[in-house]
C-alpha cells in the first residue's frame, strides 16, 4: 500500500484538512488552467517524480498530476459519500480560471475506492495536472493564489532492476481451493455468480519507478486506461462509469479467452470460440444486468446492445458490451455524479458476482486477503461531477521495492478451477511484463 502517503485509517477522516497548513493558509486558493503549445510526446514523459505519480490515460489522451494540494482517505459503506462531500467543500473554495474547457481541465481530484467497506478510499488532488483532450495540451495549478507553477525538476526515470516472484496471501493453489470451493456453493444453488481473485508479489531490486511500470502499459495497452492513484498502478479494460455532461457511459466486460499461439487473438479464433460459448455469455450478461439495472434507473433512454462483441488485448479477448444513457437534467445533482454513480454500480457484476451481496459474503469467505483497492472504481472528477470511473483491474500496489499484483475470473457453475487459475496469471502479464521492461 501506498504507506508513507496514506497511513491505512480504518476510520473516516471526519475533519479532513488541506495539507497546506491552515495557519499559514493565504486568503485564496486558485486553480488555474492554461493551454500549452501542441505537443505529441508522451505526457508521462512530463511527470517529474517517480512516485506518487496520478495518471489516467488512454490513446495517449487524459490525466496526469503530482504534487499534493489535499487529500483525504475514508472507509465504510459510505466512503464515497465522504469523499464527494470533501471534494464539494474544498472545490467550492476554489478560484477557478479555466480557459480550455475540457473534459478534465479546471480543478480534478483523483479516486480510487476501497473494494469492500473495510478496505481504504483515497481521494487526492493534485498540484499540478498535465492534460491532452481533442489534441489541445494544458496545464492545471492548484495552489495558493500567488504560486507560480512549480518548475518540474525532472528526476530521470530509472529501471526497477532485477525482479523475483514470491507468494502473497492467496497462492495458486489456494486459489485453486477457493475456486474448486466457489463452484460448490454455486451448484448447491446459492448464488449464480462470484469472482474470485488471488494475490502475488514482485521484490524489484530497485524501488520502483511508477513511471517506468505506467510507460510500458500505456505502450502494451493503448486502448486500456493507464491509471496511477496512491501507488495503485495498472491497464484497465473496464470503464464503470464515465460521464460527460448529461451523457452516461460504461464497458463492461466479463468473458475471457486467450490462445498461447502468439498472434492468435487478431487471426480471430479465439473471438470465435468466445462468442460462441455459453458458460462466457452467461457469465457476461450477469455482468451487463448489474450495471445496465443500477443505471437503467437513473437514464430514461439506456442503450443496451442485445449481445455482446470480442474486445482483444495483446494477451487475451474479453466479451464487451458499450452501455450509454442521458441523464435527466432536472434529476441531476450528487446523486448522479460519476463518482456516486460508480459508487452505486460497485462492485458489478464483473468483479463481484450475482446476487450482488451473496457473492460479497463469499468473497469475505474464501478470499482470504485485502483487496484494498483492486476491482474497485479508480478515475477522476471535476467540480460538476463530471469524470471517468474505471475498474481498477490488471494492476498492482507498489510500495518501495514490493509490488503486490492481484487478478480474478468469474466463477460459474460450469468453470475449470485450473483454467480459471492460468486466466488470473494471464491477468497478470501486463504488470510483469512491465516490470522486466
Ligand atoms: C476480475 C478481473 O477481470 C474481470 C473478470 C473477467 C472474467 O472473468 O472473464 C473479465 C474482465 C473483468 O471484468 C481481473 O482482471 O482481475
Amino acid at each position: 500500500m501506498s504507506a508513507s502517503l496514506f497511513p491505512s485509517a480504518q476510520t473516516i477522516d471526519l475533519a479532513p484538512q488541506p495539507t497546506v497548513e491552515s495557519a499559514s493558509r493565504p486568503a485564496a486558493f486558485t486553480a488555474v488552467t492554461v493551454q500549452l503549445p501542441g505537443s505529441r510526446d508522451d505526457l508521462l514523459t512530463n511527470v517529474p517524480v517517480p512516485t506518487g505519480v496520478l495518471s489516467f490515460l488512454s490513446e495517449g489522451e487524459g490525466l496526469v498530476g503530482w504534487g499534493t494540494y489535499a487529500s483525504f482517505t475514508a472507509s465504510g459503506p459510505d466512503a464515497a459519500a465522504h469523499i464527494a462531500a470533501w471534494w464539494a467543500d474544498l472545490s467550492a473554495d476554489l478560484i477557478v480560471s479555466d480557459d480550455v474547457g475540457v473534459p478534465g481541465s479546471g480543478p480534478i481530484v483523483f479516486i480510487s475506492l476501497g473494494f469492500d467497506d473495510t478496505d481504504t478510499s483515497v481521494a487526492l488532488v493534485p498540484q499540478t495536472v498535465l492534460g491532452s483532450r481533442d489534441g489541445r495540451r494544458f496545464r492545471t495549478t492548484i495552489g495558493p493564489a500567488t504560486m507560480a507553477a512549480p518548475p518540474a525538476q525532472l528526476v530521470p526515470v530509472t529501471a526497477p532492476g532485477r525482479i523475483s516472484y514470491s507468494d502473497a496471501a492467496v497462492s495458486v493453489s489456494d486459489y485453486i481451493e477457493a475456486v474448486t470451493a466457489g463452484i460448490s456453493r454455486i451448484r448447491a444453488g446459492e448464488l449464480k455468480k462470484v469472482v474470485l481473485a488471488h494475490d502475488l508479489v514482485a521484490t524489484a531490486e530497485n524501488v520502483v519507478d511508477e513511471r517506468y511500470v505506467l510507460s510500458r502499459l500505456s505502450q502494451a495497452y493503448p486502448t486500456c486506461w493507464t491509471f496511477a492513484v496512491a501507488g495503485l498502478v495498472g491497464a484497465t479494460p473496464e470503464m464503470l462509469l464515465r460521464r460527460r455532461g448529461l451523457r452516461i457511459s460504461s464497458r463492461v466486460l466479463a468473458g475471457t479467452a486467450w490462445s498461447d499461439r502468439a498472434g492468435a487473438h487478431t487471426a480471430g479464433t479465439v473471438a470465435t470460440g468466445l462468442l460462441a460459448s455459453s458458460k462466457d455469455l452467461a457469465e457476461h450478461a450477469y455482468a451487463v444486468d448489474s450495471v445496465a439495472s443500477v443505471l437503467g434507473a437513473v437514464s430514461a433512454d439506456l442503450q443496451v446492445p442485445g449481445a455482446p462483441r470480442a474486445l482483444p488485448l495483446a494477451n487475451l479477448t474479453h466479451l464487451a458490451t458499450d452501455i450509454t444513457g442521458t441523464l435527466p437534467a432536472e434529476s441531476d445533482g450528487p446523486s448522479t455524479s460519476a463518482l456516486a454513480l460508480a459508487a452505486a454500480l460497485h462492485p458489478s457484476a464483473a468483479v463481484g458476482g450475482f446476487p450482488k451481496d451473496v457473492a460479497r459474503g463469499l468473497i469475505r469467505e474464501l478470499e482470504p486477503m485485502e483487496r484494498g483497492r483492486y476491482a474497485a472504481p479508480v478515475g477522476w472528477m471535476n467540480a460538476a461531477g463530471e469524470g471517468e470511473f474505471a475498474i481498477a483491474l490488471r494492476c498492482a500496489e507498489i510500495s518501495g521495492n514490493t509490488v503486490r499484483m492481484m487478478a480474478g475470473c468469474g466463477i460459474m457453475a460450469d468453470s475449470d478451477p485450473e483454467k480459471e487459475a492460468r486466466e488470473a496469471q494471464i491477468k497478470m502479464i501486463p504488470v510483469r511484463d512491465a516490470l522486466e521492461g
